[in-house]
């Protein structure tokens, strides 16, 4: 698990180190991991640095000072590097050393380049770029694209013009678009949640000692196969079906049976041997998946470890009953589509509160935005832990990069996201792979953030493969879960 951190805990942590170093070491550290990264992508692309055209974006502050003497360092191996300074304040020595290595101002983007360094601002920067920045940026990009997509762009900590604590993009006209972000000491929300993480493109963090100076909780962390992996319920080979854990499904309607088949096709790809599905669509999911037992209503099901209600449920009489009979037992439960329509108007909080067992919700924007009175806005993570806190559930809100956020403070940033999950019916997928995490004994939280891991791979492998519906990313839940697994 890698943390992010807000900007004024970094200021904390980099304060705290300063005080056992020799004025400048940071930046220098800073500096020299920037260049080293820009001087191996100039090799990968192009074969090395000598004679390459390289053009350094600089602000008022120390971003623009790790970016200048990164500049000095590729023109001392023979790079042409000009630089624009976006203030008349701005960082002198590292302006001085690259001058003096032979590097040139300029007034403007102008003709063939090979790398853009983007030191206009770091994790000084608030709201969208001003005028003179946005101007500059937005004739890179155009540049950029009349040159065939070339240069690279190398953002130095953050993409400037995005919101570091909460990776918000103002204005995405005027955001710099990275390919790769080079950022110190430890991940920012901006790298991780948001469009900004979008904005961010690969990211790679250059060390500079302030690990052990981190000693805030982080704003949010980011999982990665090991935690996958290590979390992922393993299989005794005493276990039998029942001992693995039995997940129910309370979904799909007459109007929408395909839902019942994606939730039950997402529940068999995960780690429970046994799915019950309870709804009218069973006589199509015992055809499709003989395995799976079915009834016509929670009522009617045996018992099971967790349940998972609500994805094309519908909003009537029945689907009422449904839910109330799912909240009412005392097992894990996920609520999803329907279901979070059905308790936005608060007619279903008592039984909601009576719950001792973990509630997980699934909203994207629109059904966030019905439960908590407004859309998440722009810090999503701040958004999704009020609303975890306030119904005592977890949150997973979806998203580009979906975020998890637990009643007790601690939330999440899915790092697999792909837009080609945003297409209708993957969310049933998404909510059946969740409910079989957690009747295989996962916790709540880290069942969420496993499932989306999950199947966010799943949507990466099926987009490879063409355009992706609903049926393909299910199709690759077994793929997804072996490789995240392994
Ligand atoms: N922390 C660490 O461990 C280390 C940090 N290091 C580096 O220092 C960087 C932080 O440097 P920093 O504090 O000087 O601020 P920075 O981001 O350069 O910009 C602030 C300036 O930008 C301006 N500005 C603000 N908003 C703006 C906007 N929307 N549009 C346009 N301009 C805007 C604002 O101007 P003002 O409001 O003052 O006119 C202010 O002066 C950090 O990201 C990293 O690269 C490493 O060297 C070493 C280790
Ligand atoms: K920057």
């Amino acid at each position: 698990m890698k943390g992010a951190w807000r900007a004024a805990d970094i200021r904390a942590a980099e304060k705290a180190l300063m005080a056992k170093l020799p004025e400048g070491t940071l930046m220098q550290r800073a500096a020299a991991g920037l260049a080293r990264r820009c001087a191996g992508l100039l090799h990968d692309r192009f074969g090395g640095v000598y004679g390459r055209r390289v053009l350094v974006l600089a602000g008022s502050g120390d971003n623009g000072g790790d970016a200048m003497y990164a500049g000095a360092a590729l023109a001392r191996r023979g790079a042409d590097v000009r630089v624009i300074r976006l203030s008349d304040r701005i960082h002198g020595a590292s302006y001085k050393a690259l001058v003096a290595a032979g590097g040139r101002p300029a007034p403007a983007p102008h003709g063939h380049l090979d790398l853009v360094v983007d030191g206009i601002v770091g994790i000084g920067g608030r709201g969208a770029l001003r005028e003179r920045a946005a101007a500059v940026v937005a004739e890179a990009v155009r540049a950029r694209a009349e040159d065939g997509g070339a240069p690279v762009v190398v953002a130095v900590d953050v993409p400037s013009g995005v919101e570091v604590d909460t990776g918000d993009v103002p204005d995405p006209a005027a955001a710099v678009r990275a390919d790769v972000t080079v950022t110190f000491g430890a991940l920012k929300p901006a790298h991780v949640v948001g469009a900004a993480a979008v904005h961010s493109g690969l990211v790679d963090l250059v060390d500079i000692g302030l690990a052990g100076y981190l000693v805030t909780r982080p704003a949010v962390e980011v999982p990665d196969h090991s935690d996958i992996a290590g979390w992922w319920p393993s299989h005794a080979s005493t276990d039998d079906k029942y001992t693995r854990g039995v997940v129910g499904l309370a979904t799909g309607s007459d109007g929408y049976p395909g839902a019942a088949l994606l939730s039950v096709a997402g529940a068999l790809a995960g780690p429970t041997g046994y799915v019950r599905y309870a709804g009218t669509a069973q006589e199509s999911v015992r055809e499709r998946f003989p395995s799976v037992v079915t009834t016509d209503s929670v009522g009617a099901a045996g018992r099971a470890q967790a349940w998972v209600c609500g994805c094309g449920l519908g909003t009537d009489e029945r689907a009422v009953g449904e839910l109330r009979a799912v909240l009412a037992t005392p097992v894990p439960v996920i609520l999803d589509a329907d279901a979070l329509t059905l308790i936005a108007d608060g007619s279903m909080a008592q039984p909601l509160r009576e719950r001792r067992a973990a509630t997980v919700i699934t909203p994207h924007d629109r059904e966030f935005a019905r439960i908590a009175g407004a859309e998440p806005g722009a810090d999503r993570v701040e958004a999704a832990l009020r609303l975890a806190a306030q119904m005592n559930a977890v949150v997973l809100l979806k998203g580009d990069r979906t975020v998890v956020a637990a009643p007790d403070g601690s939330a999440f940033a899915n790092p697999t996201g792909s837009a080609a999950l945003a297409t209708a019916g993957t969310g049933d997928v998404l909510a059946g792979l969740l409910g079989s995490l957690l009747a295989g004994g996962l916790p709540a939280p880290r069942a969420a953030v496993a499932a989306a891991y999950v199947h966010g791979l799943a949507g990466r492998l099926a987009a490879e493969k063409g355009p992706t519906t609903a049926v393909d990313v299910a199709a690759e839940l077994r793929e997804a879960v072996t490789l995240a697994t392994r």
